[in-house]
């Protein structure tokens, strides 16, 4: 890979933006293998969860400006399509993802962020959407999945003003899920997904997909949703031995089966 490292240790599938230089700016190549390598953790069973990260002093300051020179009105169309759709999948992955906001997450870095389902930034981290100073706006889902995230009038005031906030507002507005420092921010994001990793991993699956795609429709349909997967949840191992230990009065080992 040229843009992205990855390894797996201890059921967690590490995904680092590599381009330190360039802030870990997103290029088509990134994009090309951000959406490879998610895959092929979605696909690998010594995969649990799946963290983003980014090398260097940014977790990424966004789209590749550099290449914006080139681009016109139907390149410029296909590019943010390319980039709507590998955060698309990147949400839709059936395995738990946390982006680690190490740095700076702005533009597209931050859209990444939002694809995933938590977020954890370091103290020193600072998130925006300044496409607006570009005279353009999100192109990856921002204006979406931030106004979904925070409410529309703070996401109008962010991508509108394109101001940067700090991690600590931006855990006051409900953007991140926790703030720690630099200095513990992998300790305590390996924490948090050995938490997720005690669940079992078919209900996270199934739970993540209605929270996603449910509230996304009308209200029947979620609830409706709601109710179909918790019937498949009974047909589980999983379910099973968990009503099983808390009757023996033991902790649940889940199996994913
Ligand atoms: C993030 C900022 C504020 C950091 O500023 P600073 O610490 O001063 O670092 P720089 O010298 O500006 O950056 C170092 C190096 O990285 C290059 N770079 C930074 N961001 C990008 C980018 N988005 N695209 C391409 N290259 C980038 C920068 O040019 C430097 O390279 P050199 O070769 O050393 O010159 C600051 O960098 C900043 O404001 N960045 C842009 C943030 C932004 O506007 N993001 C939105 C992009 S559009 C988008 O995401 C569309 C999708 O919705």
């Amino acid at each position: 890979m040229e843009t992205v490292e990855t390894k797996i240790e201890n059921g967690i599938g590490w995904i680092i933006l590599n381009r330190p230089d360039k802030l870990n700016a997103i290029n088509l190549k990134m994009l090309e293998e951000l959406e490879e390598v998610t895959k092929n953790f979605e696909e690998n069973n010594d995969v649990k969860i799946i963290i983003f990260t980014g090398n260097g002093k940014a977790f990424s300051a966004g789209a590749d400006i550099s290449q914006f020179k080139e681009l016109n009105s139907i390149s410029a169309w296909n590019f943010a399509k390319k980039g709507r759709r590998v955060m698309d999948y990147i949400e839709s992955v059936s395995k738990p993802t946390i982006a680690m906001i190490n740095g700076y997450a702005l533009g597209g870095g931050l859209e990444l962020a939002l694809a995933c389902d938590f977020r954890i930034a370091a103290e020193e981290a600072s998130l925006g959407l300044p496409e607006i100073n570009l005279g353009i706006y999100p192109g990856f889902g921002g204006t979406q999945r931030l106004v979904r995230a925070i409410g529309k009038a703070k996401a109008m005031e962010l991508m509108m003003t394109g101001d940067r906030i700090s991690a600590k507002e931006a855990e006051r507005i409900g953007l991140v899920n926790k703030v720690v420092s630099l200095s513990s921010l992998k300790e305590e994001t390996i924490k948090f997904a050995g938490k997720l990793m005690e669940k079992s991993p078919i209900a996270l699956a199934i739970l993540k997909h209605i929270i996603l795609y449910g509230n996304d429709s009308p209200l029947l349909d979620g609830l409706n949703m709601e109710s179909l997967g918790w019937g498949v949840a009974f047909s589980t191992e999983d379910e099973k031995e968990g009503v099983s230990a808390f009757l023996e009065k033991r902790k649940a080992v889940f199996k994913g089966k």
